[in-house]
């Protein structure tokens, strides 16, 4: 990590601001993408979300603002293939935002292309910060920054897509994302999931992770999705252990990998 040690400081000098301000950098995601401008990418990114949608909603059986918790946000939408069955293999989706930020009625990207192939697909929505703050700060969702997937697809076989992930929460407690997280340096460390990972074990042995970060995410967030893969018990280290890979996926940024879930031939969304 980089050296942030200047900060709380009353005293900050030049090299401790420097260093804030590539935290800041690093850890805004629109100003890495190369194809629009920073305030349009999350302008587009939301539109997409917006009109995948009002497609899905307006073509697909489902079930909307189905409670799970007590929380006010804490609902899902459920979207169904057109033939019934008792069983079906389902994808749940867990929005990104930096837990500020998203919302289940914007991110129904993939419904289209899975549910055309016998996939429902769950859109989770949950209390954002600053209101569901310290839900955000102790539960599973903090696991990632982005996109959290869980597929147990038409093997039956159950498996997680860490999209773009922030796996060390630490780094964000000097960001302004922290201005709505209010995290502590403690709150951080104890919802890391890269420190928490190693006493993890899948409930499932077949359990597959792929972590993935678009080539155009910052270096930060390619550290962040390389070190949590890294940390995550190898195959042939442990019983019960991830069946892990890591991709980093060519010429996309963060948002363009969730817009592209879409599209039913991306590589992703395949
Ligand atoms: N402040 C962040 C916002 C951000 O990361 C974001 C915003 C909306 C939906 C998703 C986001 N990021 C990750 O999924 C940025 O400007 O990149």
């Amino acid at each position: 990590m980089m050296d942030v040690s200047g900060v709380g400081f009353p005293n900050l000098m030049g090299p401790h601001v420097c260093a804030l301000q590539e935290l800041e950098n690093q850890y805004c995601p629109s100003r890495w993408v190369v194809r629009l401008g920073a305030e349009e990418s999350l302008r587009t990114y939301s539109q997409i979300g917006i009109e995948a949608t009002a497609r899905a909603q307006a073509t697909r059986k489902s079930l909307l603002h189905v409670p799970y918790g007590d929380g006010e946000g804490e609902k899902v939408d459920i979207y169904f293939p057109d033939e019934s069955a008792e069983a079906l293999p389902f994808f749940l989706f867990f929005h990104g935002g930096y837990w500020q930020s998203g919302s289940k009625d914007e991110s129904a990207f993939m419904v289209d292309p899975l549910t055309a192939q016998g996939v429902a697909v769950v859109i989770v929505a949950y209390d954002i910060a600053p209101k569901g703050n310290g839900v955000v700060a102790a539960g599973p969702r903090a696991s990632s920054s982005c996109s959290l997937c869980r597929h147990p697809g038409p093997d039956g076989r159950p498996g997680f897509f860490l999209v773009s992930g922030v796996f060390d929460l630490e780094p964000i407690v000097y960001t302004s994302q922290n201005v709505a997280l209010q995290l502590t340096l403690e709150d951080a460390q104890r919802n890391s999931p890269s420190l928490k990972v190693a006493q993890a074990q899948p409930v499932d042995p077949t359990c597959r992770v792929l972590v993935v970060v678009g080539q155009f995410d910052s270096p930060e967030f390619h550290r962040q999705s390389w070190e949590f893969y890294q940390v995550l018990p190898a195959q042939t280290l442990c019983q019960g252990a991830w069946k892990a890979s890591f991709e980093e996926l060519h010429d996309v940024d963060h948002f363009e990998i969730v817009e592209n879930l879409t599209q039913k031939d991306n590589v992703l969304t395949q």
